[in-house]
């Protein structure tokens, strides 16, 4: 960008910080917890070309010296980029440290039984990140997300806006695939959200889905297509049982969580003020305190901004009651 008096001025993003130039300094992204999660959003990252610097960090530190050698290798195919395996001290000038260490769900298994022993991994590693990046973003994907979104806040002592959960950010993104089948337009073109817990409680934003700024019923009819509820309804249940089913198949889900928290880090890192269904801590649905996905304006400082989403009565009920199963899931954690 060049200013009135010729000189090369710095682009900034919409909260006035630099964004990312030649100039920059370096980005430092670290992740912990290097399984499957963890592995294959290094990758991600790694393609991506965000990061100058990604620390792998896992309590098994050959397998993160292993994905370490092995995406080094991937390097000339992609983007100049600096990757090893770490300790928490190379936390120190990360921006963003991404948290996907614990236990994954066993089929039959729900998110929420994952809770206890995730939950005393993250006892361990909070205080250790916090420690050494105490300027960072956390951003969490390990489940049950929302209720470890919130022992992150309450561990780490950060505030709100620099610990975001990927919530619902990855039901939203199933909910775009399968309706963007479901009526044959690309998912960038179907507006639609997932809201509330990252689980069983989650809802769709019927009332506010939207196609070419359409609402659904109106573009079937300028489609000549059938407005089809039942059809509709079944592009949700898919979503919803998406983890289930792929789990059922495949043993675990790594791609689209993946790809929606290289997502999260390119909004933050661009300061893009992109909304996205992300889980924060908040008063949500009247609750206090309670970490759950509704849009969220994310830029350089994290997520700042909740929008208060014009719902209808059964959406706000069904909100309510999600807020609800995961305060109920937060009580039982122990902070002592
Ligand atoms: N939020 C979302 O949308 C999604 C969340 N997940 C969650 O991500 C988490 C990770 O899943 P996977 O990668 O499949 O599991 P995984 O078992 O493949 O990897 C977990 C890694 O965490 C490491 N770890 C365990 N304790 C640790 C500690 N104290 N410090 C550092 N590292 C530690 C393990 O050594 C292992 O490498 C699970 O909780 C899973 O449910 C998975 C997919 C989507
Ligand atoms: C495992 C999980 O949370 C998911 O794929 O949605």
């Amino acid at each position: 960008m060049t200013s009135m008096n010729g000189t090369m001025e710095t682009p900034v993003g919409h909260t006035g910080k630099p964004l990312l130039t030649k100039e920059s300094k370096p980005v430092k992204i670290a992740i912990v917890g290097i399984g499957n999660v963890g592995a294959t959003t290094a990758y991600a990252l790694l393609l991506s070309g965000l990061a100058a610097d990604i620390v792998l960090i896992d309590v098994n530190e050959k397998k993160a010296q292993g994905e370490a050698m092995d995406l080094n290798h991937a390097v000339p195919f992609s983007h100049p980029t600096k990757i090893w395996a770490g300790h928490y001290s190379d936390c120190e000038g990360a921006a963003i440290v991404i948290i996907a260490a614990g236990i994954n769900q066993k089929p039959g298994q729900s998110r929420m039984d994952l809770l206890k022993l995730n939950f005393g991994i993250f006892k361990s590693i909070i205080p250790e990140i916090v420690r050494y990046a105490s300027d960072s973003i956390l951003l969490i994907a390990t489940n049950p997300v929302d209720v470890l979104t919130y022992a992150s806040w309450k561990l780490s002592g950060f505030p709100t806006n620099r610990v975001i959960g990927s919530g619902t950010a990855l039901d939203t993104a199933r909910f775009r695939y399968l309706l963007g089948q479901y009526y044959e337009v690309d998912p960038q073109s179907v507006h639609a959200d997932i809201i509330g817990e990252h689980g069983e409680t989650e809802l769709p934003v019927w009332s506010l889905a939207s196609i070419a700024g359409m609402r659904l019923e109106d573009y079937c009819r300028e489609a000549g297509k059938d407005f089809d509820s039942k059809g509709m309804l079944q592009c949700f249940h898919t979503t919803k049982n998406a983890a289930r089913d792929i789990i059922q198949l495949k043993g675990m889900t790594d791609y689209g969580v993946a790809a929606a928290l290289v997502r999260i880090v390119e909004t933050i890192l661009r300061d893009e003020n992109t909304l996205l269904t992300v889980s924060t801590v908040g008063p949500h649905a009247g609750v206090d305190d309670v970490c759950l996905s509704i849009p969220t304006k994310v830029n350089r400082g994290g997520a700042n901004h909740v929008l208060k989403v014009m719902l209808n009565s059964e959406e706000q009920k069904a909100l309510l009651k999600s807020a609800e199963s995961v305060k109920a899931a937060m009580d039982t954690l122990n902070f002592g």
